[in-house]
C-alpha cells in the first residue's frame, strides 16, 4: 500500500468492505478523499472498477451512504470509487463564497485561470493520478474501468469516457449536465475555471464532444421528470440527445416520471446501471 495512502475509516458492507481514504495528490497539490467498495470477490480475484463522479455539494460520502451501489456491486464482483468533487481548504479566498463553484464544484475539469488551476485539476486527477492510485494499491483490473455519476458528476462520467474511449468500457449516467456551455451552472464554472475563450469551453461539453468522437458502446442516462434542475434547464438531455442522434452514437435516455433530482431517484434506478457496466466489466 502506497505511504501517501490514508486510511480513515472502514466497515464490513455485503461481506465486502467501504473504506474511506485520503492521500496527496500531486495534480491538485493538497490532500484529497475519496471513498472505495471492495467487493468480496476481491479476496481472491483481481476485479473490475466502476467509478462514480459525484454533483454538487456532495464530498465521496453522499454516494457511498445514499445510492445503495453497494448490494450490486457485491453481486457482480466489481469494486466502487468515488471520489471527492474537488479539492478543499486550499487556502483560495473564493473557495467557500458559493455552493456551485469551488468547493464541491470541482466540475472535472482542469482550471487554466489563477488562483484556480493550482488545486482544481480534478480532470487529471480522476481520469490518471487516482486511477493510477488504484491501480497500484488495490486488486484490481487495470484495463477494465467504467465510469458513471449523477448532475455535474454525470458531466463528468461523459466527458471522461469521450475523451478516453480506450479507457473506459462503459458510461452512464443520472441526470447529468450534458451541454454545460450553454447552462448556467456550466458557464458560471467554465468562466471561472477556464477564461472567458468559450472555444477553451468545447473540451469539456459532452454535446460538443460527442460530434468529435463516438463510442462503439451504449451511453445510458436516466432524467427524472420532476427534477427542478432539470425544469430550469441546467441538464438539457434534450440537447445531448440531438446531438448523439446527428452522430449515430447509441444512447438509452430514459425519462422517468415523477422522479427529482435526489439520491432516492439514484438509489432506485442503481440496478440497472450497475448491470448496464457489469453487462462489459465481467464478461
Ligand atoms: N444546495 C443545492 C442543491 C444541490 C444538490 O441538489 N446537489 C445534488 C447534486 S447536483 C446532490 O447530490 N446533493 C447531495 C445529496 O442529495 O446528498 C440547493 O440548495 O439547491
Amino acid at each position: 500500500m502506497s505511504n501517501s495512502l490514508k486510511l480513515k475509516s472502514e466497515n464490513l458492507c455485503f461481506n465486502g468492505t467501504v473504506a474511506y481514504y485520503s492521500h496527496f495528490s500531486s495534480v491538485c497539490n493538497c490532500e484529497m478523499n475519496f471513498a472505495v467498495y471492495l467487493p468480496p470477490q476481491a479476496k481472491s480475484q483481481s476485479v473490475p472498477i466502476l467509478y462514480y463522479l459525484s454533483g454538487l455539494t456532495c464530498t465521496e460520502e453522499n454516494f457511498t451512504v445514499k445510492a445503495g451501489a453497494q448490494r450490486y456491486a457485491a453481486e457482480y464482483g466489481i469494486m466502487l470509487v468515488a471520489p471527492d468533487t474537488s479539492p478543499r481548504n486550499t487556502g483560495i479566498a473564493e473557495e467557500d463564497e458559493a455552493w456551485d463553484l469551488g468547493t464541491g464544484a470541482g466540475f472535472y475539469v482542469d482550471a487554466t485561470v489563477e488562483p484556480w488551476k493550482k488545486h482544481y485539476q480534478m480532470y487529471s486527477y480522476v481520469t490518471q493520478e487516482l486511477p493510477q492510485l488504484i491501480n497500484a494499491n488495490f486488486p484490481v483490473l487495470a484495463n477494465k474501468q467504467s465510469i458513471f455519476g449523477h448532475s455535474m458528476g454525470g458531466h463528468g462520467a461523459l466527458i471522461c469516457a469521450l475523451k478516453n474511449p480506450d479507457k473506459y468500457l462503459s458510461v452512464s449516467a443520472f441526470a447529468p449536465i450534458t451541454a454545460p456551455i450553454n447552462c448556467p451552472w456550466g458557464e458560471k464554472a467554465f468562466t471561472t475555471y477556464l477564461g472567458q475563450d468559450k472555444k477553451q469551453w468545447q473540451q469539456y461539453d459532452a454535446s460538443e464532444l460527442i460530434k468529435k468522437t463516438q463510442l462503439d458502446y451504449p451511453i445510458l442516462i436516466d432524467q427524472g421528470m420532476a427534477d427542478t434542475f432539470y425544469e430550469q434547464k441546467q441538464l438539457l438531455p434534450e440537447t445531448f440527445q440531438s446531438a448523439c442522434q446527428e452522430v449515430g452514437q447509441a444512447l438509452n435516455l430514459r425519462f422517468q416520471p415523477g422522479y427529482d433530482h435526489s439520491y432516492f431517484t439514484i438509489s432506485t434506478f442503481m440496478e440497472d446501471h450497475i448491470k448496464h457496466h457489469a453487462v462489459v466489466l465481467c464478461s
